[in-house]
């Protein structure tokens, strides 16, 4: 008769989405999150019997990160998440870790009062985990859109018999940043998020992969409290048209915006020479 064991398991309430009105006479503040939680712990009894005596509900945890929002406020999102997630294991002996994700929508106010636009398709993160280890914090930046019109090369790489693609001196160089920073609690997202931005902007680029390292090193060198960067970028191709057909020439001018394939270079980058604490990772 085949036995079968419990190997790694969490559980939690995904996606809570939460949106916060701070009012004030001076203009209303908005926050707007989506928020994720997972437990781990002395938690197998439910899987194994359906003895939930140590659970604490998914349900529950939904209107805590309710409550907390009106009870301690938002702050920025690392300070939530790590609050959540030292309040459920703090709260609970069957529970030994938690994992806190948060996602923020960015709104920009319209009128200085009451309206906002969502600001296009951007999002900022943070994982928090907590656990035996402490607390370990994850911030990030997904679907930040950039794009510049010169300062990008690209040529001198391996020709065998599949290569077509024509080097360039001069091309339009896009991408949509998808970053992760790993830092002891207190590295500021905004100006993480400034250098990624200053970095891409003023690196005369001669590979995408070399602007990934220059985007990383910006963020290291900025912020004292971050340990790793890690970037996944798309490269989003622009090739120029070709009017000759037309009896027209085109002085990079007139693109075609490929939506796919794309490129995809991610890297890691990390400070030399300093021990770098152990990533908590869960499985799933
Ligand atoms: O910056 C680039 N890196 C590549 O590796 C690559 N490959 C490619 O086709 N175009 C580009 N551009």
């Amino acid at each position: 008769m085949p036995t079968f064991a419990l190997g790694p398991n969490q559980y939690g309430k995904a996606e809570t989405r939460i949106v916060r009105v701070v009012r004030g006479p001076g203009g209303d503040e908005l926050t707007d999150l989506n928020v994720s939680v997972a437990l781990r712990g002395d938690l197998a009894a439910s899987h194994l019997t359906g003895d939930n005596s140590g659970v604490l509900t998914t349900d529950t945890q939904k209107n805590t990160v309710y409550a907390f929002a009106r009870e301690h406020g938002i702050a920025d999102i690392e300070t939530f998440a790590a609050r959540l997630a030292e309040h459920f294991v703090g709260g609970q002996p069957s529970i030994h870790e938690a994992r806190v994700t948060v996602e923020q929508y960015p709104w920009l106010p319209v009128d200085g009062a009451h309206t906002f636009r969502r600001d296009g398709g951007e999002v900022r993160t943070a994982t928090v985990h907590h656990g035996p280890y402490g607390t370990r914090t994850v911030s990030g930046v997904t679907g930040l859109v950039l794009l510049k019109t010169t300062d990008s090369e690209f040529h001198g790489y391996v020709k065998d018999r599949y290569t077509t693609l024509p080097e360039t001196r001069d091309r339009i160089l896009a991408t949509s940043v998808n970053a992760t920073w790993r830092h002891g609690g207190a590295a500021d997202s905004a100006t993480a998020r400034q250098a990624l931005l200053d970095a891409f902007a003023d690196t005369y680029s001669l590979a995408l992969q070399q602007t990934l390292f220059a985007m990383g090193s910006r963020v290291l060198e900025r912020c004292p409290d971050v340990v790793e960067v890690k970037l996944s970028l798309p490269n989003k191709h622009h090739f120029l048209v070709d009017l000759a057909p037309f009896g027209l020439d085109n002085p990079n001018e007139v693109y075609y915006a490929a939506d796919r394939p794309y490129g995809l270079i991610e890297g890691t980058v990390r400070r030399d020479g300093v021990a770098i604490p152990e990533e908590v990772v869960w499985s799933f």
